[in-house]
């Protein structure tokens, strides 16, 4: 199949089982006069227990898809839905609550605190959400990152992917909708990344949970069902069972001619819309 046919078969606009959907999502940065746009009317649907890479150059508003996304940032227009709510409904209590409940993160510097062991790193979230974890979760989070035996470590004590699959590991243990990954491995070695990002894939696969990653990486997007690519804030399509090889010709192509279209003419938002 080419790229423009399997641009023009990506995912259907709703989906069945969808756990996020963003519509018409406008993000921009200053005055009305000399803002800055940094997403361009996005709409983006995830399915339940899915894996999406967003990828794009530099600038092309990535970390403003993920932070509106994950309600850490409010829209200029347009709606985001966690499991058919409207973030943009909710205080800001409320959506401090959600991201503390349904939302995991996982950043490239790892943030754990480095006087807690593993466990109390771990558990972090849940205690600060005055929750007890529930019986056995904690043991099996930490199976599932392969750190059971390094419970009672602190971060100073563990490599990079391992301080990596702690942060995994609190990502998971709220059991939350969807993980949001912002360059994951952009702070790890090839060894290293390629098991964190193993991790996330059997995350997906296993536990049926949702994932979507920024990063710059190919070889990192690969580990995903689908690659989502970004390009003046807006979606210039999308790639399913991607490979690094048909991701880096992607990315050159984005940064030769910022937005493809199947017709060769620059794209609109509407066409591209309909890809999705
Ligand atoms: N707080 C802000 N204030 C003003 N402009 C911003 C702000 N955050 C982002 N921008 C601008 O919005 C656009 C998109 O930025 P964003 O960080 O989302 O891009 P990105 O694709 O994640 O970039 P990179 O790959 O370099 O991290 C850029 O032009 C950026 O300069």
């Amino acid at each position: 199949m080419t790229e423009v046919a399997e641009r023009a078969s990506g995912n259907p606009v709703t989906g069945p089982d969808e756990v996020l959907r963003l519509e018409a999502v406008r993000r921009v940065y200053g005055g009305s006069k000399r803002g800055v746009v940094a997403l361009d009317g996005v709409s983006l649907g995830l399915e339940r227990g899915s894996f999406t890479a967003v990828m794009g150059p530099s600038g092309s508003g990535k970390s403003t898809l993920l932070h509106c996304a994950a309600g850490l940032e409010r829209p200029t227009s347009g709606t985001v839905r966690l499991d058919g709510e409207d973030l943009g409904s909710l205080s800001e209590r409320a959506l401090t609550r959600l991201r503390r409940d349904r939302i995991g993160f996982v950043f490239q510097a790892f943030n754990l605190l480095p006087a807690l062991t593993v466990v109390d790193n771990v558990t972090l979230p849940l205690r600060l959400a005055g929750r007890k974890p529930e019986r056995g979760a904690v043991e099996d989070v930490l199976e599932r990152v392969g750190l059971a035996d390094r419970r009672g470590h602190r971060p100073a004590e563990l490599s990079g992917g391992q301080q990596q699959r702690v942060a995994i590991a609190r990502a998971l243990v709220t059991r939350p909708a969807v993980i949001f990954g912002d360059e994951p491995t952009g702070a790890l070695d090839t060894g290293n990344a390629r098991d964190v990002l193993g991790l996330l894939r059997e995350v997906v696969a296993e536990a049926g949970r949702t994932v979507v990653m920024v990063t710059h990486d190919p070889v990192a997007a690969a580990y995903a069902d689908r690659v989502v690519f970004l390009s003046d804030g807006r979606i210039a399509g999308s790639l399913n069972r991607p490979t690094p090889e048909r991701v880096a010709a992607w990315m050159t192509r984005l940064r030769n001619e910022p937005v493809p279209s199947a017709n060769g003419t620059a794209a609109n938002t509407e066409t591209m819309r309909e890809l999705w």
